[in-house]
């Protein structure tokens, strides 16, 4: 009913054509390389997790942001090495612009920021769920995208700052069952490693690229990074001070080797002083080895690790108070984190604590059914009166289903009732509701549904 003979009868044609075209061989069914559908049982976890972060940044009193994934080019491409770099998912447009789909989130916060300018209310505290990408050969069959939870505090110079985001980050996880048993957040500060070179007497245009290279210290084997070191510039002696400085995980071996009133030494041990006024002591654990692979950190930095060292870091992030003005803006101290959706999902499987049970359902309320075609009508109606109450309504939108058939349906849809419309409920105006719980089953009157 309700189309028109011509639609209906293009619509036979469009079937014969289908016929015809059922020939040609079918499209790829896979998404491209290294990236992921999400059907609606996969979408349910995803939601699950983003909203877990959601209600964290919101708890914390963190405004929500986002940016296209497409942005210039120009604002990834940082001389300092990074793996990033090399693997920048960037191309010319259609316009010949230079363009890369975003491989993280914090220079598009930047952008922003700077944007912003002197309108912008320091300090800011901003959070995104973004979809971030690399190019990789596919030989090493990684992923291409992942959705990144990034927090940001802008326009805070002391650890304080540094202290709010790694005690949102232990809330979320104590959020979803994962205790300081399982994980700890490794923290260390790049002005360790600055205060170390500079005394050895390593020009500072090579401390980013340093940073890169210590950055792969538990990847590559001990000679590989001293190659390395040498690579960028460093000579025996300042590699030595460097290796030595990685061993320190101790405030008490930070304070031995950069001296008691040392200014970074001093600020580490401030920063463990505000995190026990937190309670987050357990989850916090001061690793020299910590540097982090981006370029820009300048400061604090840090990563969430599980403690069977089994998963790769979980989440990590920093203070980077340089990125506005490399970008060409003025001064502005920012520190933030980034945390993937892949690890934490592989380390909440591990520990049987993906809610997948509880994430089979859907939480419909009511499935509407009509007997036949003449009652349709007044399905709807009821449909409609039940959705102005709230509730969520799966209407069964072919009539004559066998009852055996709809029964199976609710279920499966996770229905609480069953509302059934049949000639005789329709002539006396009521509705036959069955509690798929209490299997109870009552007529109600049509206006007094709810
Ligand atoms: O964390 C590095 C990264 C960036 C973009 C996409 C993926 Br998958 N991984």
């Amino acid at each position: 009913g309700g189309r028109s003979v011509t639609t209906q009868t293009a619509n036979v044609d469009a079937k014969k054509s289908n016929a015809q075209q059922q020939q040609q061989s079918q499209i790829e069914l896979n998404p491209p390389k290294g990236t992921r559908d999400f059907p609606p049982e996969e979408m349910r976890k995803r939601n699950w997790l983003f909203d877990s972060f959601r209600q964290t940044a919101l708890l914390f009193g963190f405004e929500e942001f986002d940016a296209p994934v497409l942005e210039s080019e120009a604002l990834f491409t940082r001389k300092a090495g990074e793996e990033i770099q090399g693997q920048l998912y960037n191309f010319s447009d259609k316009g010949d612009r230079r363009v890369s789909l975003r491989p993280e989130l914090t220079p598009s916060l930047a952008r922003l920021i700077m944007q912003k300018g002197k309108s912008l209310a320091v300090p800011a505290k901003w959070f995104a769920i973004g979809q971030c990408w690399r190019y990789e050969r596919m030989t090493r069959g990684r992923r291409r995208e992942h959705y990144q939870w990034n927090m940001d505090i802008v326009g805070v110079e002391g650890v304080e700052a540094e202290v709010e985001l790694l005690s949102a980050i232990c809330h979320f996880f104590a959020s979803v069952g994962i205790t300081s048993e399982d994980v700890g957040i490794k923290v260390n500060s790049r002005k360790v490693l600055a205060r170390v070179m500079e005394k050895a007497g390593v020009p500072e245009e090579i401390f980013a690229n340093v940073c890169v290279v210590v950055d792969k210290i538990e990847k590559l084997p001990r000679e590989k990074i001293i190659e390395e070191l040498r690579e960028v510039g460093l000579n025996e002696e300042a590699t030595q001070s460097v290796l030595t400085c990685m061993e320190t995980n101790s405030l008490e071996g930070l304070k031995s080797l950069l001296g008691e009133e040392d200014e970074c030494a001093k600020e580490m041990e401030k920063l463990f002083v505000l995190a026990r006024a937190y309670g987050i002591e357990d989850w916090l654990v001061f690793d020299a080895s910590v540097v982090r692979g981006l370029a820009y950190y300048t400061g604090v930095v840090f990563e969430g690790f599980d403690r069977r060292g089994e998963l790769r870091a979980i989440c990590g992030g920093g203070r980077y108070d340089g990125l506005i003005s490399t970008l060409g803006g003025e001064y502005t101290p920012m520190v933030g984190f980034g945390f993937g959706d892949a690890v934490i999902v592989e380390l909440l499987k591990d520990r049987g604590l993906m809610p997948e049970e509880a994430l089979k359902t859907m939480n419909v309320d009511d499935v509407v059914f009509s007997m036949d075609e003449s009652c349709r009508e007044t399905a709807m109606r009821a449909a409609s009166v039940l959705r102005k109450n709230g509730r969520r309504v799966d209407v069964v939108l072919e009539d004559g289903k066998k009852s055996k058939w709809t029964f199976k349906h609710a279920e499966r849809v996770g229905a609480k009732r069953l509302l059934t419309i049949g000639k005789k409920e329709q002539e006396e105006g009521i509705v036959k509701v069955k509690n798929l719980e209490t299997r109870e089953e009552v007529d109600v009157s049509l206006d007094k549904l709810a």
